[in-house]
């Protein structure tokens, strides 16, 4: 067992685990080698762990001399990276281990980023295809958090997505594929007619997140595309789909009031997506800091006015209702 209250190894950094603030501690998981449990109950929005990578790809120059350019980045590390790096999990034992490690462990640097990032103990935490809790990179920091998005009771294994999506039996296929593992996760393990139940509500998300990001859908059918975006989210609801899937799906939403000219709502669903981001990826998420000025003039938005169908001002959305009125609102449900 590694206790996070150690110290990190050279090059990590990590705000949370410090003695006296111990979140959780590495220990052996049943079916997955290690991982990390919740030493104390962790809410919503804590942030778990911040951490810079023990070190990146960028070493690599080319296809051919990957595992030296590796070994030589990995000389050149203080010795308890060295051992952090090493110590790491290979899930494709046999030649080339450096690549191998990266392979098994690496994290890109962002979404759209080609460099990845080995980390000493964001790299030790399992995923579940219901994870309580999301990575990102913060540019502003250098750094991968890692931030609770759903109660987190002590004890309880803290789970990261790999790969988000679809019924048991894709999302099985894509990480024996990807990441050369059979899933045994919460949901993958569940009884199987529990199973089949999730599955159906997963293909149906699928179906309706394919509608939902279908430009002809947005732009000449949007009250079908509204009332999909209600189905979607009421199924992450039932599912306890807490992960980025929610955040987007709020931006999908906010999209197509925009895209229709409807200041009120759109401002409404952007202030849901920062709110969620501030939730899963911290107060200083470059996705929250980039939305926050279209909660104020959703106008100033790309997708802004295809058409002035919806058209309300901003400043349209109602204070006086109850919840329910409100939600009807928010919807477009009222007559
Ligand atoms: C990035 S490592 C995670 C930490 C690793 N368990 C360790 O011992 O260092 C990824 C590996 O953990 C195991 N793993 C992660 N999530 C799993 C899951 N849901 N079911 C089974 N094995 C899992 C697999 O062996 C996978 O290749």
């Amino acid at each position: 067992m590694a206790p996070s209250s150690t110290s990190p190894p050279n090059g990590a950094s990590d705000v949370t685990n410090t003695p006296k603030n111990i979140l959780w501690t590495i220990e052996p998981i049943a079916g997955k080698g290690k991982g990390l449990l919740a030493a104390v109950d962790i809410k919503p929005s804590k942030l778990i762990l911040s951490e810079a990578p023990l070190f990146t790809t960028e070493c690599i120059t080319s296809m051919e001399t990957t595992e030296a350019d590796l070994a030589r980045a990995l000389r050149a590390l203080p010795k308890d990276s060295q051992r952090a790096f090493l110590s790491l999990h290979n899930n494709y034992p046999g030649k080339n281990p450096l690549s191998n490690i990266i392979r098994s462990n690496g994290y890109p640097l962002g979404p759209d980023s080609d460099v990845g990032g080995i980390f000493a103990n964001i790299s030790r935490i399992n995923h579940s295809c219901r994870p309580n809790a999301v990575h990102s990179w913060n540019p502003l920091l250098n750094q991968e958090t890692v931030y609770a998005v759903r109660p987190i009771k002590a004890g309880e294994e803290i789970t990261l997505s790999y790969h988000a999506g679809g019924p048991s039996n894709t999302r099985k296929e894509i990480l024996k594929e990807g990441f050369g593992f059979d899933c045994t996760c919460e949901i993958c393990s569940l009884p199987e007619t529990e199973l089949k139940k999730s599955d159906g509500r997963l293909i149906r998300a699928q179906n309706l997140d394919d509608n939902i990001g279908n430009s002809e859908s947005v732009r000449y059918s949007p009250a079908k595309v509204l009332k999909n975006c209600k189905t979607l989210l009421g199924i992450y609801e039932e599912e306890g789909i807490r992960d980025d899937r929610l955040s987007r799906l709020y931006f999908d939403i906010f999209q197509v009031c925009n895209m229709h000219g409807d200041q009120a709502r759109a401002s409404v669903w952007a202030r849901k997506y920062c709110e969620q981001k501030k939730t899963s990826a911290g107060r200083d998420s470059i996705d929250l800091l980039e939305t926050m000025p279209f909660v104020k003039d959703p106008s100033k938005h790309g997708s802004f006015g295809s058409t002035q169908d919806w058209k309300t001002e901003k400043k349209a959305v109602p204070k006086d209702l109850d919840n329910e009125a409100y939600e009807k609102w928010l919807w477009r449900e009222t007559a």
